[in-house]
């Protein structure tokens, strides 16, 4: 059984309408207590801190210039206030980054669970790659302004504490001090500004990176089988050598702001130092004022810096919601009517009716379609390529719906019945199938992981694909390398019918699905096949004679119609683009009769 995980403790606002700061909102609010005590724990340490140069300077002033204080009492006061620090900081920072991560992950869990939840139509018009690796770096962003802008608004709110400070200590001396931090602020926006673009091109770049290393590795049958090694490489080093030019763009601008952020400050101190000097020789002011003076500057420098760096923060964040929100707010097109019913031991009759249907806004794929399968009924639907027979097969499990007419099961339209009972009651197999990177068991029991090897092995048998299990080197327990490619076609199409059989689906789809099982093996598991359509509604989308000879019935797509509905010896008969399309398909046509007697 596998574990299941705590569910996102929060939504997003689902009003459009709002700041997208206001449709977070409801993420940072679900650890408030969490995020509070760290922002309390922050507020209390820089507190805390603020406190330390006046110590000093009272330290410096009575006891040292003056010797009226025993020093020791500074000291203790020292000690006790750097504890206070150490916990506070230790607080602040732990509970800053727990709060941080589980925004993450509830906003990580709130998008994937969306996007799992949107139907065909969706990925169809996307490009999910994209879309799920820059979803990543969106999630990150997002993240980090939530979590520590408010962190940095706290230290805005405090170093006000520290400037409230230096005027007592001396109003003309705080106010002259303070002359060079409009240009700590100025400077540190405008190196933020120039490394922003340089940032989001890495990112970009890296993500160029990526996807030519994941099609050289997913395509590498491809690439070698076109010897084209070459020519991927260098296409990489393009990739790389950009996002090369874009990292040393950036080093260079940081080697050429940060010192100049870094140093501004001493500019303060340097006139602190002339003008405090001066008024210390006046004694208008100690010596200890000074040195707590230039303390003082020196936390207030990190705010100034701050500050440009939370603006940024903030237009990249609201630029990243803004593209997350855009999947959010895409609302999912196939999804149960209020009024929907529970499908439940169907018996399988299934009725097209007057079917039209395309894809998004293309034209027409199925035109008037009709066809009725009853229940137990085995029909191969045959048709040329592109005459939309796999359309057909998608329309029964509802992975589109229909412009016109009506697809129903059991009397019941599919879209009046919850796609949870319809897909547990028509089962389909693809072509391609796509296996998961585990054990040959676990992709058989992908639809039912409780079920136990017992029936695991019997669907395997039935599918013919017992024999090659135990062949593998574990058996039922080997892991099948990345999508199954340590597997024949034949022998993942095989996995793939066994994996829809241990559901045991009333109604049965196979969308060319025996299409690469050799025609031999094919023979010897037609028995099997048999006893699996045997007591179901089958539906085979196939070009190859043998598999057809499996059906009762044969029904011939063209033009988005049925053109022929009828035993493949009648079809053979009366409909010569019958006989062109199985041709097209099979060897010889004089071969086609010698299958229908
Ligand atoms: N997801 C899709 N989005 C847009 N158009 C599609 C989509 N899938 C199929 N089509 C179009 O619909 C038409 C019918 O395609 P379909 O895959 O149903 O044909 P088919 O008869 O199964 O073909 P084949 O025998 O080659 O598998 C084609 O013109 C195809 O380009």
């Amino acid at each position: 059984m596998s574990k299941t995980y705590p569910p996102p403790t929060a939504v997003i606002d689902p009003d459009p309408s709002r700041s997208w700061l206001r449709r977070a909102w409801p993420l940072v609010k679900a650890h408030r207590l969490m995020f509070g005590t760290a922002l309390v724990s922050s507020a209390i340490g820089l507190l805390v801190a603020v406190q330390v140069p006046k110590l000093i300077q009272d330290a410096l002033d009575n006891s040292i210039v003056t010797n009226r204080v025993p020093l020791s009492e500074y000291l203790w006061w020292l000690v006790g206030l750097t504890a206070v620090m150490l916990i506070a900081g230790f607080l602040a920072r732990q509970l800053l980054f727990r709060t941080a991560y589980k925004i993450e992950y509830d906003l990580r869990n709130i998008m994937y669970e969306h996007l799992t939840g949107l139907s065909f139509p969706f990925y169809d018009r996307v490009q999910t790659g994209q879309l799920i690796s820059r979803a990543n770096s969106d999630i990150r962003s997002v993240q980090m302004y939530l979590a520590f802008a408010p962190f940095m608004l706290v230290q805005c709110a405090i170093s006000l504490v520290s400037f409230g400070y230096m005027l007592a200590i001396s109003v003309p001396l705080a106010i002259v001090a303070m002359l060079p931090m409009p240009l700590v602020f100025l400077t540190s926006r405008r190196m933020q500004r120039s490394m922003f673009p340089v940032s989001w091109l890495i990112q970009a770049r890296l993500a160029d990176v990526a996807t030519v290393v994941d099609e050289n590795v997913n395509g590498a049958r491809v690439v070698k089988s076109f010897a084209a090694e070459r020519r991927q490489l260098s296409l990489l080093q393009k990739a790389a050598i950009k996002v090369r030019w874009a990292y040393i763009k950036d080093a260079d601008l940081r080697a050429r702001w940060t010192p100049a952020v870094q140093n501004l400050p001493r500019v303060g101190m340097a006139i602190v130092l002339v003008f405090g000097g001066y008024l210390a020789i006046q004694g208008v002011l100690g010596v200890g004022a000074i040195l707590a003076f230039n303390s003082y500057l020196l936390m207030l420098q990190v705010p100034f810096q701050m500050l440009g760096m939370l603006i940024m923060m903030g237009q990249r964040a609201s630029a990243s919601a803004k593209r997350l929100y855009e999947v959010l707010d895409e609302k999912p097109e196939i999804v149960d009517a209020p009024s929907a019913v529970e499908l439940t031991d169907a018996r399988g009759d299934v009725e097209f009716r007057d079917v039209r249907f395309g894809y998004g806004d293309g034209p027409d794929v199925l035109n008037g379609l009709s066809l009725r399968l009853g229940s137990g009924e085995t029909v191969a639907l045959v048709g040329r390529t592109g005459s939309g027979k796999s359309t057909v097969a998608r329309l029964l499990p509802r992975f589109y719906d229909v412009r016109a007419g009506s697809v129903t099961v059991d009397g019941h339209d599919v879209r009046e019945v919850t796609l949870h009972s319809l897909r547990d009651t028509v089962g389909i197999v693809l072509d391609e199938p796509f296996l998961f990177s585990a054990s040959v068991r676990d992709n058989i029991a992908y639809g039912r992981p409780d079920a136990d090897i017992t029936d695991i092995e019997r669907v395997a048998r039935l599918a013919g694909a017992h024999e090659f299990i135990m062949g593998l080197s574990e058996g039922y327990d080997t892991v099948i390398g990345e999508r199954g490619y340590t597997l024949s076609g034949g022998q993942r199409q095989r996995l793939a019918i066994a994996r829809t059989l241990l559901v045991n689906p009333p109604v049965l789809v196979l969308d060319d699905a025996t299409s690469a099982i050799d025609v031999q093996v094919e023979q010897e598991i037609h028995a099997g096949l048999r006893t699996l359509f045997a007591g179901r509604t089958t539906l085979i989308i196939a070009h190859r004679l043998s598999t057809i000879s499996l059906a009762d019935r044969v029904v011939l797509l063209d033009g988005g119609e049925i053109v022929a509905d009828g035993t493949h010896a009648e079809l053979l008969e009366n409909t010569p683009l019958y006989a062109e399309v199985l041709a097209q398909a099979n060897e010889s046509v004089e071969e086609l009769g010698g299958v229908a007697r």
